[in-house]
């Protein structure tokens, strides 16, 4: 067993952002390429915060050519609960900074409805995913009974909170839903719908891309010796496929 969790989890350090850049295009681009060839199509989950940024170079030379974004379907781990041209937005964040500069296909962008309460658009989100499981678009888990991504891109809070899953909040323990809310989120805006434990654990890969030294506590705590005995969130990342860490120096810098 000791050899089958070592082999399904992977720590890369960069020595800077612009590295780790660099080795996330790859990595998305050979699993882009894996999954369309195997699938038909590549089920990508973004979260939002400075992930978005790190995707840029796939938006250059040769990815922007060569990956077949048509494939793609895209979705969220978690959103804030607000009109999806405002500020606030996670899905305006991932069209300006990528989605808007490759050629998706636009029905394949699976954004919350912004015309529903928090709990009407965990409930409608969870509803496109059943049809898209259905559809066999996304995929499903035969072991855990949850949807299953092919790709979830996730980054991580200082607090060691992944998607809108906060430290000692009780949607930790969300065992049925696939899609949740929460309206007192301690990070603002309060309101978000946010993808389950069960959900995220089902993924055949996941990505934690963390960086910066203000994040070092918290990668200190989920992957170095120190002992503590609550579990941070980003703790309970642990997916049935492969969890891959995209560290920088200054998130790695406690290990
Ligand atoms: O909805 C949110 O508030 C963000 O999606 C958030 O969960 C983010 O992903 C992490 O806080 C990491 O953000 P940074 O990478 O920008 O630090």
């Amino acid at each position: 067993m000791a050899a089958e969790t070592a082999e399904k989890k992977k720590v890369e350090v960069f020595d800077t952002e612009e590295d780790l850049a660099v080795s996330l295009a790859k990595y998305t681009a050979d699993l882009s390429d894996k999954f369309s060839k195997e699938r038909g199509s590549f089920s990508v989950v973004l979260s939002g915060g400075s992930l978005i940024k790190a995707l840029r170079k796939l938006l250059e030379p040769p990815y922007i050519d060569s990956i077949e974004w048509s494939k793609w379907h895209v979705f969220w781990v978690d959103e804030r609960v607000v009109p999806k041209d405002h500020e606030d937005s996670n899905y305006k964040l991932a069209n300006d900074g990528f989605l808007s500069k490759i050629p998706m296909l636009p029905g394949n962008v699976y954004a919350i409805n912004d015309a529903l309460s928090a709990e009407g658009a965990a409930d409608d989100y969870e509803t496109v995913l059943k049809h898209l499981v259905k559809n066999n678009v996304v995929d499903f888990s035969a072991a855990t009974g949850f949807p299953k991504f092919d790709l979830m891109l996730l980054g991580m809070g200082p607090d060691g909170h992944v998607a809108s899953l906060f430290p000692g909040h009780p949607l930790l323990e969300e065992n049925q839903k696939w899609v949740t809310f929460i309206k007192d989120s301690p990070k603002p805006p309060p309101e978000r719908i946010t993808f389950t434990f069960p959900v995220i654990n089902s993924s055949t890969y996941i990505a934690l891309v963390v960086t910066g030294a203000g994040k070092a506590g918290a990668v200190q705590t989920a992957l170095g010796k120190s002992e503590s005995s609550h579990k941070l969130p980003v703790q309970m990342v642990s997916p049935e496929g492969v969890l891959t860490w995209f560290l920088d120096k200054g998130a790695a810098s406690k290990l």
